[in-house]
Formats: C-alpha cells, structure tokens, sequence
C-alpha cells in the first residue's frame, strides 16, 4: 500500500484492531444545502469481532461504512486500517486496499445474470492474489449443490449467500455488510445470519454488518449505536446468541 504523504502518522499502537477512527466527520454538499452524515466519530472495531452498526434511516451507518471499505472518503477525521492510514492514500491507493484487503455483502445481491454461482465468484477469485478456490467459497455458505446455477435459478437468501461466497473467497481481512438480510424474509434472513456468524467463527474475519433489525444486535461481540451522524452509544455483549434464537 502506498502513502500520499511520506509523514501519515501511525495509528496508537494496538495489536488487536482492524479499524481506528479519529474525529471523522463527512458533510454532503448539494447547492445551498448540507448534510452532516457522519459527526466526530471515534472509534475501534477489533480484529476477528463481529460487530453489528445500529441506528435510524439516514444516521450513518453506510457512509462510515463506504469510508472503512475506501469507497468514499471523509470531510475531516482520519482512518486507519491496521497500520495504514486510510485517509492518506491516493484513490489508487485506496483501490488497491479494497480490492486487497475488503469483502462488500450488500442489500441486493449484485450478482451478474449471466454468470453461474461459480462464475460469479470466480470474477474475484481470478484477481486475488491468494483466493479460495470458487467451490471452497461455495462450500462455506452451504451452496456446494447449486455451483452451475444461475442468479434467476436460486432463492433470494442463496443468491445472498452466493454474494458472501464472493466477498470471502479472496480472504480479505474485512467483511462489510450493508443490510444484507434487508431484502429477505425472516426464515432466509436466520440463514444469511448463520452463514455470516459462520463464516467470522471459522475464518476470524473481522465482520461489521449494518442493520435495522435491532434484535440482530444480540449475536454481535460488539454493538455501535448511531443517532444523528453521532456515534452515541457502544455495547459489548457478555452473551451472545445464535442467529436462530432472534426474535425477527
Ligand atoms: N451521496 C449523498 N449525497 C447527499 N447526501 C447523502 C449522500 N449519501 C448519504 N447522504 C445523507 O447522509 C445521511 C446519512 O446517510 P447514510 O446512508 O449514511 O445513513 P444510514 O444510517 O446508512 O441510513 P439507511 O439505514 O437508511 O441506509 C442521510 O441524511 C443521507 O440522506
């Protein structure tokens, strides 16, 4: 990874996380009017946790998320990815950092028509550097019977799940997930959870997964509340459940 500036600080020295956030803010411009989407928000999202992001529509959350995964950049703040400072990086920088080091599981799917589940996931596995092979990525989601189908052949929970396939077969360090359960039902969304919880369990995958389901709260290591543009809250769970026991 390159730095823009040869003096980027380094980030306080601690072994165990993935993310540091300091002071970030984000302020959407449009003619005469503004919107602060994000506002002074510091934090640490830990190495191997899964760490659910909580708050009302419009607090945030996708763009702290955008911002960690190098698809958008702060107004003022920094981040750091381990060791490097995010907000240092040229755009290119930044391209090799998502393309290197970042897994995307969004709300819809995103998968191309054309391409079998295989196909699908081959699209990243054929640019990474170290990846899984497609029918290990397969495997871990439970999909290893529906390899050769396509997007239109498979239900809404397995083409999501066909989707983490993807995010994971390059073994990025993260795994950001916008909604992903947004558009399924309960019983579908359970399955998606447990692939996810899976997933992080056996891989150690630090895992952030933003929702508006509150009760998925309650099988996160680690819960950020969001009110606002703010980080107002954080909780760590003692007791975590398993997808199965949410109350949808
Ligand atoms: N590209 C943009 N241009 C202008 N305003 C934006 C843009 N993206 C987000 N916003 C605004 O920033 C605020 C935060 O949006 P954000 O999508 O991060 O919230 P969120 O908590 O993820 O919401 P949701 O749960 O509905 O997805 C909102 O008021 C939103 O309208």
């Amino acid at each position: 990874m390159t730095n823009r500036t040869t003096n980027a600080a380094q980030a306080p020295s601690s072994p165990g996380r993935t993310f540091h956030t300091e002071g970030l803010s984000k302020v959407y411009k449009t003619g005469e009017t503004s919107v602060t989407a994000l506002d002074d928000v510091t934090l640490d999202l830990f190495e191997g946790q899964f760490t659910v992001l909580l708050g009302a529509s419009g607090s945030g959350k996708s763009t702290l998320l955008n911002i960690l995964g190098g698809l958008d950049t702060p107004t003022s703040g920094r981040v750091w990815f381990r060791e490097s400072e995010l907000t240092a990086l040229s755009q290119r920088g930044l391209t090799r950092y998502r393309r290197d080091n970042v897994g995307f599981v969004f709300q819809f799917y995103n998968l191309v028509p054309s391409l079998s589940a295989r196909e699908n996931v081959r699209l990243v596995t054929d640019i990474a550097p170290e990846p899984m092979h497609e029918d290990e990525a397969l495997g871990l989601v439970g999909l290893s019977h529906r390899l050769d189908h396509f997007p239109a052949q498979m239900s809404g929970g397995e083409q999501q799940r066909v989707a983490i396939a993807r995010a994971i077969a390059k073994r990025p360090g993260v795994l950001l997930c916008d909604e992903p359960t947004g558009a399924l039902d309960s019983k579908t969304g359970v399955q998606v959870l447990e692939v996810l919880e899976q997933v992080n369990r056996e891989t150690g995958t630090t895992t952030v997964v933003i929702t508006h389901n509150a009760m998925i709260q309650k099988m996160a290591h680690r819960v950020l509340f969001f009110t606002d543009g703010r980080l107002v809250d954080v909780k760590t769970n003692a007791h975590r459940i398993a997808p199965s026991e949410i109350d949808w």
